[in-house]
C-alpha cells in the first residue's frame, strides 16, 4: 500500500516529485536563440543562426579516422541538426507500466510510420531499441508540426504533465548507457564518482531498488559524488525523487575520493546479505559488530563519467562549434586518468567499472583507457560487451590516433617539443611509451623542427580553427612519422556516432577488476619523490586501499600541475578551465582551487544546466553566489551550510598532505621540521575551517524517537535508532529528520568525522518534518515527509485511514475538504477518531483473500484539521492521480483541481495554522513550493 513519494504511494514504488530545475534541463540554446528576437524579421533583430561549422573540429576528426570517410558528410550533416528529445519512464515510478502502455497504445500505434505534414516528414515516436522494457522513448518534431498534427499536441501535453510530476525524466539516449553496462544489483555498493546533475545516479538508484518489496530495503547503496558544491544541489534534488534511504551524496575531488571503512563481517549477523542475497536491509549496526573489526570498503560497481570537453553534445550545445579547439581534450586528459585510476583502486576484485565521456576525442577516450590498462598492470580487463545491449549501434574503439598540438600532428611522444612536454604527455599516444622508454626524449629529442613551427606561431591564435590557422596548416598537413598502434584491445571500447541512431556522441569502456591493483614500482617511486617534495598526490588516510593501490599521477615524469600550467597557456578558452579542475589534484594548494568554475565548464553532457537548475532550486534569491554553500542557503539539506567556501573542496587534501607526510617533514610555511604532535594540532586547527558546517548526526533523543513510534504506531520491523540522522545538534530546533538504510548508516558511522574524512552533502531521505500546530504538537512534533511515506507506511499501524474510490476522488479534487463532503459514513467516522495532524489515506487494492495488497494500493499523506482534510501533495500530483482514477473508471477526465463546495480556503485558515506549511503551496499543507509550478518544459519539443 501507499506510495513512494510525494504523489502518494503505490506498489512499493518510488515517488514522483519533480522540481523545476529538472524540468528546465540544460538550456535549449536553439530555442533561446530563436525566441530572443521573436516578432521581428531576422535581419532586423540581428538574429543569426548558429555557426555550425568549425574547420578546426572538422580537420581534427577527419584526420583521426573516428568516422569512416564515406560517412563523413552524413556525420557532419547530423551534427548540424538539433537533437531529438528522449525520455525515460522512471521504471520504479508508481505509474511506469501505465505510462508505457499509454505511449504504446495512444501514441506509438498512431505514429508508427513517418507522417507528412505540409510537405515535411514527421518521424515516428519510438522506443529505444536497446533500452530494457520499452521504458525509454525518442520523438522528434518541431513546434510547427505539433500545431498542425493533433496527435503530436496530445503527446506533448501528456509528456509535459508526466515530466512535471516526475514520472518521466528527460535524458539523452546515450547518457542512459553507462548505468545499464554497470549491471547493478540491489546488494551492490556503487560509487558514482562524478555524478552531478545525477541523471545516471537516478538510474543507478532505480537498479538498487528494482527488487523492492513493500517494507523491505535493499542492502546496497549509491555514493554519488561531485566536486562542485552547487552541482551537488542538483544531484540531491534529482535523486530525491527516488525516495531512497540508500544514498549518500558527497563532495570530493573524485581523484582524491577517500578510502572508506566497513565492518568486517565474515561471521557478523547484520547485513547478512553482503554475499549477494537480498534481505530486509534494515540490519541494525550494533556495537557488537565493532568487535568484528573493520576493513576497507571497496565498491562492487564504479561509474566514472568524467568531466570532458563535451564535444559529443555539439547538437545540443551548438555553441561548442565556435569554442572547440584540440587543447580542450589535451588539457583534461590527465585529470580523467587520475579520476579513473582512483575509481579502479576503490573497486572490488570482480567488480565492474565503467569509464564514459561525451566526447569523441581519442585523447579523452581510448588514450585514457589505454593508460588505465597500462597502470592497472593486469589487474583490470577491458570487457567486450558488444552483445550486452542488442540493438545498440556503435563503433569499435580506435587502435591508432594522433595527438595535435600547436598545429602539429604528433604520432609519438618522441615528437613532443621539450617546451610542450608539460602539456603533451606520453599517455596521450597509442603506445603510451614514457619519455624514459623512448629513443629520444623531449629534453634532447626531435623538438627542433617543431620548435620552428612554434616560433612561427608566436603571437598567433590558439588552436582554434581560424582562417589563418587553416592556411598555416595546409603547409604542414602531412604526418611526420609512422602511426603508433596500441597493443591493447582498445577495439572493445564503444563509440556512439551521432548519425548512427540520430543521437549525441558518446564513448564507453567497461572493465572488470580481476586482481588487486598494484601500482607499477616505477610510478610508486615517483609518488614517493613527490611526497618528499610535499606534493599531494594519490590517496590519503586510505584504509580501503593499500599504499600500492593508491593511483600514482599519470603524466610519466611530469606532475599534473605541470601539465595543467602548460595547458593553461595553450587553453585560453574560458569555458574550459582545466586548471581549476586538475591543479588541486597535484598541488594541493588550497587557494588555487576554483572547483565550481572548472567543474561547471567541463563535461557538459548532463541534461541539467547548472545555472538554470540552481536558479530553479530557488532556496533564496542568491544564484551562483561567489561563496559556495553559504550563499546558496540550502539550509540543512547540504552540509557546508555555514561559512563554507567553494575553495573548501580541498580541505581534505590539506589533511592528506599532512597525513601522508613522514614525521618531521618540513612544514609548508616554516621550513622548520614539525613533530607529529604539531602536525596533529595543525590538523585540529584545519578543522576550525569547518566550524559552522552542519554535521551529520544520528538522532538519539529518546523522547523524540518514542513520540514518533507512538504517534505513527511504528513497528519494530522499522528500526529508527541508528537510522535517523539530522543536521542540527539542537534537538529542540531540528526541522528535518532523514532516514538512512543500514548500508548508509554504517558508512556514516565508520567514516564520518567533520572536516577529517567524508564530506557529506546529503544522506538518505527526508522522513519527518517539524510541525508546530498546537493541537498536535503535544503528541508528536513531526509530520511525515512525502518522500518518507513509501518507506514507512508498511510499518505504520496508526494514523492510517482506508478510503473508498468515490471519496478518494472527492479528496483529490478539493482543498481542505470538510468531513461532511465525503459520502461514506465509515470514512467520516475514521477521520473523526484520528488524532489531529498528519495521517495517511489509503485506497486499498485487495488480494483474492481480501488482504490489502500493498503492491497495488495507493496512498497519500494528509492533514486532519478540526473539521476538514488537506492533502500533503502538490496540486499537479493530485490532479494527475485523479485523472488516472477517472480514466480507469472510464469517467470524463478531470484536468483541474476544483474546490469542493463548502471547503475552507486552502491557503488561509486551516493551512496557516498548519505546521511546517509552505504558504506558497497550492495543494495542501505539505505541497512544496517547487512542486506547485506548472511551467512548460521547453525542451520537450524542439523549435
Ligand atoms: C560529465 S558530468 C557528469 C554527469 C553525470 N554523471 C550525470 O549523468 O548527470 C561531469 C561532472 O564532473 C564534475 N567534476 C569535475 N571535476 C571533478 C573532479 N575532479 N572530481 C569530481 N567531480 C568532478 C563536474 O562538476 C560535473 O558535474
Amino acid at each position: 500500500m501507499g506510495g513512494r513519494g510525494r504523489g502518494g504511494y503505490r506498489g512499493g514504488k518510488r515517488g514522483r516529485t519533480q522540481r523545476r530545475d529538472f524540468k528546465d534541463g540544460r538550456p535549449d540554446v536553439w530555442k533561446k536563440q530563436r525566441s530572443e528576437g521573436e516578432g521581428r524579421a531576422d535581419a532586423e533583430r540581428g538574429w543569426q543562426p548558429f555557426v555550425t561549422e568549425s574547420r578546426a573540429y572538422e580537420k581534427y576528426y577527419k584526420k583521426q579516422g573516428v568516422v569512416p570517410e564515406e560517412e563523413w558528410d552524413l556525420f557532419i550533416e547530423t551534427l548540424k541538426k538539433p537533437l531529438p528529445t528522449c525520455f525515460r519512464i522512471n521504471g520504479s515510478g508508481q505509474f511506469a507500466q501505465d505510462i508505457r502502455d499509454q505511449m504504446q497504445h495512444d501514441f506509438f500505434d498512431y505514429l508508427k510510420e513517418e507522417v507528412e505534414v505540409d510537405g515535411e516528414m514527421v518521424e515516428p515516436v519510438q522506443p529505444l531499441e536497446w533500452y530494457p522494457g520499452q521504458l525509454a522513448w525518442t520523438l522528434n518534431f518541431s513546434r510547427q508540426q505539433l500545431r498542425k498534427l493533433p496527435i503530436l499536441e496530445r503527446i506533448h501535453e501528456f509528456l509535459k504533465q508526466e515530466n512535471e510530476i516526475g514520472s518521466i525524466t528527460r535524458q539523452e539516449a546515450v547518457s542512459m548507457l553507462p548505468p545499464l553496462f554497470l549491471k547493478v544489483e540491489p546488494h551492490h555498493r556503487v560509487l558514482d564518482m562524478c555524478a552531478a546533475p545525477g541523471s545516471k545516479t537516478f538510474q543507478l538508484l532505480e537498479m538498487i531498488h528494482k527488487a523492492d518489496k513493500p517494507g523491505c530495503l535493499p542492502d546496497g547503496l549509491v555514493i554519488a559524488n561531485d566536486l562542485d558544491v552547487q552541482r551537488c544541489h542538483l544531484l540531491i534534488h534529482q535523486t530525491k525523487r527516488m525516495c531512497s534511504p540508500n544514498i549518500l551524496v558527497t563532495n570530493h575531488e573524485a581523484q582524491h575520493f577517500p578510502g572508506l571503512k566497513k565492518k568486517r563481517r565474515e561471521n557478523a549477523a547484520e547485513l547478512k546479505t553482503s554475499d549477494g542475497e537480498t534481505g530486509d536491509g534494515f540490519g541494525e549496526v550494533t556495537s557488537r559488530d565493532a568487535a568484528d573489526g573493520e576493513t576497507s570498503l571497496l565498491f562492487d560497481r564504479v561509474l566514472c563519467d568524467v568531466p570532458c570537453s563535451g564535444d559529443g553534445t555539439i547538437r545540443k550545445a551548438p555553441d561548442i562549434w565556435k569554442k572547440w579547439h584540440c587543447g580542450l581534450g589535451n588539457g583534461i586528459h590527465p585529470l580523467q586518468i587520475q579520476i579513473a585510476l582512483r575509481g579502479v583502486a576503490l573497486l572490488k576484485v570482480g567488480g565492474r567499472f565503467v569509464y564514459s565521456t561525451c566526447s569523441l576525442n581519442p585523447v579523452e577516450d581510448e588514450a585514457v583507457v589505454g593508460e588505465i590498462l597500462r597502470q592497472a598492470g593486469g589487474s583490470l580487463e577491458l570487457l567486450d560487451v558488444s552483445s550486452e545491449m542488442p540493438g545498440l549501434k556503435y563503433r569499435q574503439g580506435l587502435k591508432s590516433w594522433l595527438v595535435r598540438d600547436k598545429r602539429k600532428w604528433l604520432c609519438s611522444a618522441s615528437e613532443v617539443n621539450r617546451h610542450r612536454a608539460g602539456a603533451i604527455v606520453p599517455s596521450m599516444f597509442p603506445s603510451g611509451k614514457g619519455w624514459d622508454q623512448l629513443d629520444s626524449n623531449p629534453e634532447v629529442g626531435s623538438g627542433e623542427a617543431v620548435e620552428e613551427a612554434d616560433n612561427a606561431e608566436d603571437g598567433g591564435e590558439k588552436d582554434g580553427g581560424t582562417e589563418k590557422d587553416d592556411e598555416a596548416e595546409e603547409v604542414e598537413e602531412e604526418v611526420a612519422s609512422e602511426l603508433e598502434v596500441a597493443s591493447l584491445p582498445l577495439e572493445r571500447c564503444m563509440r556512439i556516432l551521432p548519425h548512427d541512431a540520430n543521437s549525441g556522441g558518446f564513448f564507453i569502456a567497461v572493465f572488470q577488476k580481476v586482481a588487486p591493483f598494484k601500482v607499477h614500482p616505477k610510478l610508486k617511486e615517483q609518488k614517493n619523490e613527490r611526497r618528499q617534495g610535499n606534493q599531494s598526490v594519490g590517496t590519503k588516510d586510505d584504509p580501503g586501499v593499500s599504499a600500492e593501490d593508491a593511483p600514482a599521477p599519470v603524466t610519466s615524469g611530469k606532475t599534473t600541475s605541470d601539465v595543467v600550467k602548460d595547458t593553461e597557456m595553450e587553453d585560453q578558452n574560458p569555458s574550459v578551465d582545466v586548471s581549476a579542475a586538475a591543479a588541486p589534484a597535484a598541488t594541493g594548494q588550497k587557494k588555487d582551487i576554483v572547483p565550481a568554475k572548472g567543474a561547471k565548464a567541463i563535461g557538459q553532457n548532463d541534461d541539467i544546466s547548472p545555472a538554470k537548475g540552481a536558479k530553479a532550486i530557488g532556496q533564496k534569491d542568491d544564484i551562483f553566489p561567489a561563496k559556495g554553500a553559504k550563499a546558496i542557503g540550502q539550509k540543512d539539506d547540504i552540509l557546508p551550510a555555514k561559512g563554507a567556501e567553494v575553495g573548501e573542496a580541498d580541505a581534505g587534501i590539506t589533511d592528506e598532505v599532512m597525513e601522508d607526510a613522514p614525521e618531521g617533514v618540513e612544514s609548508l610555511e616554516g621550513g622548520r621540521k614539525e613533530t607529529s604532535g604539531e602536525l596533529r594540532e595543525r590538523k585540529v586547527q584545519q578543522q576550525g575551517k569547518w566550524k559552522g558546517v552542519d554535521p551529520v548526526l544520528f538522532l538519539e533523543d529518546e523522547h523524540v524517537i518514542q513520540s514518533l513510534i507512538n504517534y505513527y504506531g511504528i513497528r519494530d520491523s522499522f528500526p529508527l535508532r541508528g537510522h535517523l540522522v539530522t543536521r542540527s545538534e539542537d534537538v529542540t530546533r531540528l526541522k528535518r529528520i532523514y532516514y538512512v538504510s543500514a548500508s548508509v548508516s554504517e558508512v556514516i558511522k565508520l567514516n564520518y568525522r567533520v572536516g577529517q574524512h567524508l564530506k557529506i552533502s546529503s544522506a538518505g531521505l527526508k522522513i519527518f518534518e517539524r510541525q508546530t500546530a498546537k493541537e498536535t504538537v503535544e503528541h508528536c512534533a513531526f509530520r511525515l515527509a512525502s518522500e518518507g511515506l513509501p518507506v514507512l507506511l508498511p510499518h505504520m499501524t496508526k494514523q492510517i485511514v482506508h478510503v473508498s474510490r468515490a471519496d478518494f476522488k472527492v479528496l483529490l479534487g478539493g482543498n481542505a475538504v470538510p468531513f461532511h463532503a465525503f459520502r461514506e459514513a465509515d470514512f467520516i467516522n475514521s477521520l473523526e477518531t484520528l488524532l489531529p495532524g498528519c495521517f495517511v489515506v489509503v485506497l486499498p487494492e485487495r488480494t483474492a483473500d481480501g488482504e490489502v495488497d500493498l503492491t497495488r494500493s495507493t496512498a497519500v499523506g494528509c492533514w486532519r484539521g478540526r473539521h476538514n482534510v488537506s492533502l500533503l501533495i502538490s496540486k499537479a500530483e493530485a490532479a494527475q492521480m485523479l485523472q488516472r482514477l477517472c480514466l480507469a473508471d472510464e469517467e470524463p477526465k478531470i484536468v483541474e483541481n476544483k474546490s469542493i463546495e463548502g471547503a475552507e480556503p486552502s491557503i488561509k485558515g486551516e493551512q496557516e495554522g498548519t505546521p511546517g506549511v509552505d504558504k506558497n503551496a497550492t495543494a495542501g499543507p505539505g505541497a512544496s513550493a517547487e512542486s506547485k509550478s506548472k511551467t512548460e518544459d521547453p525542451a520537450l519539443v524542439k523549435e
